[in-house]
């Protein structure tokens, strides 16, 4: 089976941004469409960027001025943890006054690393909160660089935001990156500044120098969300049926597709190829492992709800960050893993899941996309699975049911709020 997987949301908005700041006009065919990257684009829109949609929103034009913003705004940024931290510092590479503001769920996460860096490098800063958070706001006259230390154990995006800020400075900038997570999102933004156009060079100890130089337009095609193939991936594993995502291969800007190596040594089949990505689930799943999932945290809630189907206890580590997300993500899945009647141990920054037979449950979906989607893989093997918000995955999956329904038509089938009636 051919799964249909929207675009990158990590690909979509940080190309969103390069393409406002870049000079002229670029084209993204197939951006993911969903509630965290069209925040991004009205968030860009309310900066002044146009933004133009064709052929039902397949391509996005956005022309970019070659700088930051100006004057005074007020930007929305919804629960898109990526609007919260990429733009303000594109803020600040421009000149006037922009206030920064979102969902009750968005301003609980920090931001405090990135209003430090920011103050550091010459723009008036306030955040909500002593330890940084919405609402932020960012007064500057452009930026000098220089050269900074950015703090980035509790998320990468403080850094992404900054890099891709830096070739809009009006001197380089060195980074000196400091306990850094999530770090192949730091590669992917490094690869699209360079696509842009951007003069970087990666140094020893975790030092990033960005020349200034701006960037030049592109067209670029968004690949679809590793992230959300998870799920998918995950699917074919514990039905024993095959999923191909094509467009998904070697050469992936994305570290989440190496959530496949996990299915592996869980037992699947798995074949990546230059253009797709096959999985095929063969038999029950070996458990018996620890695993640090601390650079793809994402896709830990994806092995955390099919674990219990395994043979034996698995343990997932390095993820202390996923407790900064859209919910506590480590304690939304013991939470809902010891309702369906299956047994947890967690700690600051791992969980492990013992094998078990989970019965029916109403998740707890803490307004999380992925808590969401992760359970309602479980429920193709589970009958009496429900989602108490089936609709959260509409944050980078709208179509998720429905994919998952064409998918797996005749699997016992639980989380589909028609059928379900739980909406
Ligand atoms: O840069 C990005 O696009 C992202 C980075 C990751 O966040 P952290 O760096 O906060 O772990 C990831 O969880 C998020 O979904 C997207
Ligand atoms: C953490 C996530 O989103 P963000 O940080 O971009 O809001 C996510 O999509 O799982």
């Amino acid at each position: 089976m051919r799964a249909r997987i929207p675009g990158s949301k990590s690909i979509t908005n940080r190309a969103l941004l390069l393409a406002a700041a870049a000079v002229g006009t670029s084209r993204l065919r197939l951006p993911l469409v969903s509630a965290d990257t069209i925040a991004f684009r009205t968030a860009l829109t309310s900066l002044g960027v146009r933004i133009r949609t064709w052929e039902d929103d397949e391509v996005w034009e956005v022309t970019g001025a070659g700088r930051g913003p100006a004057g005074k705004a007020g930007v929305w940024c919804e629960d898109a943890g990526t609007a919260a931290r990429f733009l303000p510092p594109f803020a600040a590479v421009g000149h006037g006054r922009f206030v920064f503001d979102g969902s009750a769920q968005l301003k609980a996460r920090p931001l405090g690393p990135l209003a430090d860096t920011l103050s550091a490098l010459g723009a008036t800063v306030t955040t909500g909160t002593a330890g940084g958070g919405l609402p932020m706001t960012v007064e500057s006259a452009g930026l000098d660089g220089g050269a900074v230390t950015v703090e980035s154990s509790l998320s990468s995006q403080f850094l992404s935001g900054l890099l891709m800020a830096a070739p809009l400075m009006r001197r380089p900038l060195a980074l000196t990156v400091d306990s850094l997570v999530s770090r192949p999102y730091i590669a992917m933004t490094l690869a699209l500044m360079r696509r842009f156009g951007a003069d970087v060079t990666e140094r020893p100890a975790d030092v990033i120098e960005v020349r200034p130089g701006g960037y030049v337009a592109l067209d670029l095609t968004v690949e679809p969300d590793a992230s959300t193939a998870s799920y998918v991936f995950a699917a074919a594993a514990v039905t024993g049926a095959t999923v191909t995502v094509p467009g998904l291969g070697h050469g992936s800007l994305q570290g989440d597709l190496r959530f496949v190596d996990v299915l592996r040594q869980l037992g699947a089949r798995v074949d990546v190829t230059d253009s797709a990505t096959r999985v095929t689930g063969e038999g029950p799943l070996r458990g018996g492992f620890r695993v640090d999932m601390g650079e793809i945290s994402d896709t830990f809630m994806t092995l955390a709800a099919i674990a219990p189907l395994a043979d034996a206890p698995i343990t997932i580590r390095g993820i202390a960050h996923a407790r900064l997300k859209e919910s506590d993500r480590i304690a939304a899945v013991a939470q809902n893993l010891r309702a369906l009647g299956v047994d947890t141990d967690e700690g600051h920054d791992w969980i492990t899941v013992h094998p078990g037979a989970p019965t029916g449950a109403r998740i707890a979906c803490r307004r999380d996309h992925r808590i969401g989607m992760a359970f309602s893989v479980l429920g193709l093997r589970v009958p009496g699975v429900t989602l108490d918000d089936p609709s959260c995955v509409g944050k980078t999956f709208p179509g998720f049911h429905e994919e998952l329904r064409r998918l797996f038509p005749s699997t016992s089938r639980p989380a589909s709020p028609q059928r379900q009636g739980s909406r």
